[in-house]
């Protein structure tokens, strides 16, 4: 799915206008009625009291009139609360009088601000993707006002104030919402920590977009769900021999952090891989060859941690990061690697902070080279980001400057390809946020890199929703709370299963 610009939302209103041949109100009527729709359906009068639906100038306003009145005639109670402006939207203007006359209409002025109960329903219609600057005078006072009271708000499309796709001032206050019930596509807004208190809990309800827009717009976001991935991961063939699924070398693990080797390994293993070896310190030899007896196993010459590279001729992929500390002979191992590698490499964790201790290393990274940073992680190997918008940023030019693949970590992890494109995962919970998921993340990637099936891009998409996924099938039994590193590997062949693309009839 495509993630779209607040000026591409628009293109795709007028498309939509357009191919179906309707007015502009005939869309509005549906995106309210869904919108109504997605409300009642989790909503009883009996619960909801009197709904207050706080309306702006514009459509955002206009969809507020629509679902005042549509509730009306579901038998909620209602009242409208209009923000006064200069100047009103035609659709806003055409469903003004069609308010109901049992609904109460008030303007709120500053000053003269009606109390708002705790707990009071509030639709927050002020304003969405039309916003064109921070709000300022009344509409900010309303939107403070609101955000005062505790109230349970519901924004329609975007919280008001929220840009749809870029940052905001610090001081200009925003809607905070409970839940933001979003058109058609999610905004990229909606998936940036920053705004987290804002947009609450989101939800994307249908109202029909043009099709044909949305298959010909040129986007450079984009959402990784089942359908972008599908086709993208083709079956194992009957007469598959584990040749057939690569051979993965892993460098992980250091006294004291052999459970990254083993998490990733098992991970690796899970997602696929023909054959793997670990290479760890010797300290880990009988940890690595007892917790998984699946790979093979090389011992470095040094005790406690990583310090040289094996005959790199056999592996169609090489893994490097998990657990392996910092050490300046660990270092040296990854130049070396960095120097020699013929083969895709993916690189996580203490890879990552020597590539930012040691900047010129970075212009050794072979194109097309895997990176699996957490935010902070990424800092190191960047600069410290103004904002979410400005870390996404970073994240698009150091993938186009290092022609790689870089996965910045975290709630809607966001892959960047050396084109420049940014795919946010949709899978995963909470329940990730424990000590070693990362570590399951870089074994699945360096599965997936060594399948020569798949394309880079392929392989890095398929593994960022697979370990997403595979997170929220053990959650189903775990709880969030109670899942563990531990748990994801076992999932992790359900998880591609299911995306897994049927030999074609
Ligand atoms: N996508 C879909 O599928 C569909 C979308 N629809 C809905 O349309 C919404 C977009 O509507 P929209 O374009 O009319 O913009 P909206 O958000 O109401 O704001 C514009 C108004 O606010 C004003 N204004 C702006 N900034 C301001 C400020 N800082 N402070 C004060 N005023 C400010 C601006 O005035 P101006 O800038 O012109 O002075 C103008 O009056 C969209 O979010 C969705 O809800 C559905 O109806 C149909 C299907
Ligand atoms: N709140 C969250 N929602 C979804 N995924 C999350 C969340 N928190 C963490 N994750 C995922 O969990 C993994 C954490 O990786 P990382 O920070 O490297 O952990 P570790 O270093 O402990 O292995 C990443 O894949 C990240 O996307
Ligand atoms: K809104």
């Amino acid at each position: 799915m495509k993630l779209l610009t607040a000026a591409q939302t628009r293109q795709a209103d007028a498309a939509t206008l357009q191919d179906e041949g309707i007015r502009s109100v005939a869309l509005m009527e549906r995106a309210a009625t869904v919108f109504t729709d997605w409300l009642t359906a989790r909503l009883a009068p009996t619960d909801a009291g009197e709904i207050l639906v706080l309306c702006g100038p514009g459509n955002n306003g206009g969809d507020g009139l629509v679902a005042a009145r549509l509730l009306h005639e579901r038998g909620y109670r209602v009242r409208v609360g209009l923000l006064p402006a200069d100047k009103h939207s035609a659709d806003f203007e055409h469903n003004r009088p069609r308010l109901p006359a049992a609904v109460p209409v008030a303007d709120w002025r500053p000053g003269k601000l009606p109390p708002i109960e705790p707990g009071t329903v509030v639709i927050d219609a002020l304003f969405g993707t039309g916003l064109r600057r921070p709000l300022e005078g009344a509409a900010a006072a309303l939107v403070r006002h609101l955000n005062a009271a505790r109230a349970r708000v519901v924004s329609i499309d975007l919280p008001s104030g929220l840009f749809a796709d870029a940052p905001q001032p610090k001081d200009s206050p925003v809607v905070e919402a409970r839940h933001t019930v979003t058109f058609e596509l999610p905004k990229l807004a909606l998936l940036l920590p920053q705004n987290a208190r804002s947009v609450g809990r989101w939800h994307v309800v249908p109202v029909g977009l043009s099709p044909r827009f949305l298959a010909e717009v040129d986007a450079d976001m984009h959402l990784v769900d089942a359908a972008l991935l599908a086709g993208r991961l083709p079956a194992r063939p009957t007469f598959a021999h584990k040749g057939t699924f690569g051979h993965a070398l892993l460098l992980a693990g250091s006294k004291g952090k052999l459970g990254a080797a083993v998490l990733a390994a098992r991970s690796c293993l899970r997602g696929g891989v023909g054959l793997l070896t670990v290479q760890v310190p010797a300290v880990g030899y009988a940890v690595l060859q007892t917790a998984v007896p699946e790979a093979m196993c090389l011992v470095d010459p040094e005790k406690n941690h990583l310090s040289e590279l094996p005959d790199l001729q056999p592996y169609n992929a090489v893994g490097m990061g998990p657990g392996i500390g910092q050490d300046d002979d660990t270092r040296a191992a990854l130049e070396d690697l960095l120097g020699s590698a013929r083969v895709p490499l993916v690189l996580d964790a203490d890879a990552l902070n020597l590539l930012g201790a040691n900047r010129p290393l970075l212009d050794l990274l072979p194109p097309d080279t895997l990176l699996t940073p957490h935010p902070k992680e990424f800092e190191r190997l960047t600069e410290p980001a103004r904002d979410d918008y400005h870390r996404l940023q970073l994240l698009r030019d150091f993938a186009r400057q290092y022609r790689c693949y870089v996965v910045l970590k975290g709630a809607y992890s966001c892959l960047a390809a050396p084109d420049g494109q940014l795919y946010f995962n949709t899978t995963g919970n909470p329940g990730l946020a424990t000590g070693g998921s990362g570590d399951v993340l870089t074994g699945l990637c360096l599965a997936l890199r060594a399948d020569k099936r798949l394309a880079p891009l392929d392989a890095a998409l398929l593994a960022i929703y697979a370990h997403g996924r595979a997170a929220d099938l053990a959650a189903a039994h775990t709880g969030q709370a109670g899942l563990i590193a531990g748990d994801l590997p076992q999932y992790i062949g359900q998880a591609l299963q299911e995306l897994t693309t049927a030999e074609e009839f």
